[in-house]
């Protein structure tokens, strides 16, 4: 079960211990600059047209919660390092002092103090290197916006119950609760994250690549109606041509996933596809579960 103390450094044993551990973190996340570009790109909305035109693939601000009461009802803008990479600079330049500069800052902070520290306390657990399957830094920066002008403002449903598919995530939040884990020890049950908490928690890659001695955990944001919530999650994965696979053979886990069949990319482009009609279209309250089961069918042996 989560450590309620937060701490400065955390152990190996904290993680192992833990579905989810609280965290002490270097610096704080600067949410009045969050606040601050949601606004801008919610107001500008050529600037936000023309931001998504450079990641045209995925996305970077995406608004659909706006617009479709179908979906989690918030706004999430992505800055991966691909993305800004892609960003001109004359969009950089007007969303600078709107925010973007300040929370690019503390990305890089945040990545640089914890990445390694992080990685290397999984090796321990997993019994294998894990910083050389993170030599391309595969990392997503996401900030979230869980508005009150959404397509539907009486919805509990920010972010529908899921498991993360990276390696590990840190979320960052501003106060505002709503963040909760399901209990490992009882699925189906839910326990609130106090909202001024830094939680890191682990996500499928993780499990599979420690061949299941480190834990996953489910999780998911309910709404406040009427109540702004901001949160900041900085999300670690594999290198994209890594085989999602144990070091040794686990009877748990599916074929596919023992005999290594599986990489990376393949894996984030199966979650992502059940994960962009969720965003997108999905039902509300049980797709998160769908998906879960989904990607649990994929991982776990049946039996
Ligand atoms: O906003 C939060 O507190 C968590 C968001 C989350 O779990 C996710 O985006 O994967
Ligand atoms: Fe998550």
């Amino acid at each position: 079960m989560a450590t309620q103390t937060s701490k400065n450094e955390f152990s190996a044993a904290d993680l192992l211990n833990s579905a989810l551990t609280f965290i002490n973190p270097i610096v704080t996340a600067p949410f009045s600059a969050i606040q601050n570009l949601f606004d801008y790109l919610g107001k500008n909305p050529q600037t936000a047209a023309a931001l998504n035109k450079t990641y045209s693939l995925r996305g970077i601000f995406k608004a659909a919660a706006t617009t479709n009461p179908a979906c989690d009802q918030k706004l999430t803008i992505d800055l991966s390092p691909t993305r800004i990479a892609r960003i001109p600079s004359a969009i950089k330049i007007e969303l600078a002092p709107h925010g973007l500069v300040e929370i690019l800052a503390f990305f890089d902070a945040i990545s640089q103090h914890y990445v390694v520290q992080i990685l290397t306390l999984l090796s321990t657990i997993a019994g294998r290197d894990l910083i050389s399957l993170h030599a391309n830094f595969n990392v997503n920066f996401r900030i979230i916006d869980y508005t009150t002008a959404t397509a539907s403002p009486q919805s509990l449903n920010g972010c529908g119950a899921h498991t993360d598919y990276g390696t590990f995530s840190i979320i960052f939040q501003d106060g505002n609760a709503g963040l909760e884990m399901e209990a490992p020890e009882a699925p189906g049950t839910w326990v609130s994250v106090p909202g001024n908490a830094t939680v890191l928690l682990c996500g499928w890659c993780a499990v599979v690549l420690s061949g299941g001695k480190v834990m996953a955990v489910r999780h998911r944001v309910r709404r406040v109606p009427g109540v702004r919530r901001l949160s900041a999650v900085l999300f670690v994965a594999p290198d994209l041509n890594v085989k999602l696979a144990p070091a040794e053979r686990v009877d748990a886990f599916s074929d596919p996933v023992n005999q290594g069949l599986f990489d990376v990319r393949w894996f984030k482009e199966e979650m992502g596809k059940k994960w962009r009609y969720r965003e997108g279209n999905g039902k509300l309250e049980d797709d998160g579960l769908e998906q879960d089961h989904d990607i649990g069918d994929l991982i776990w042996k049946s039996f």
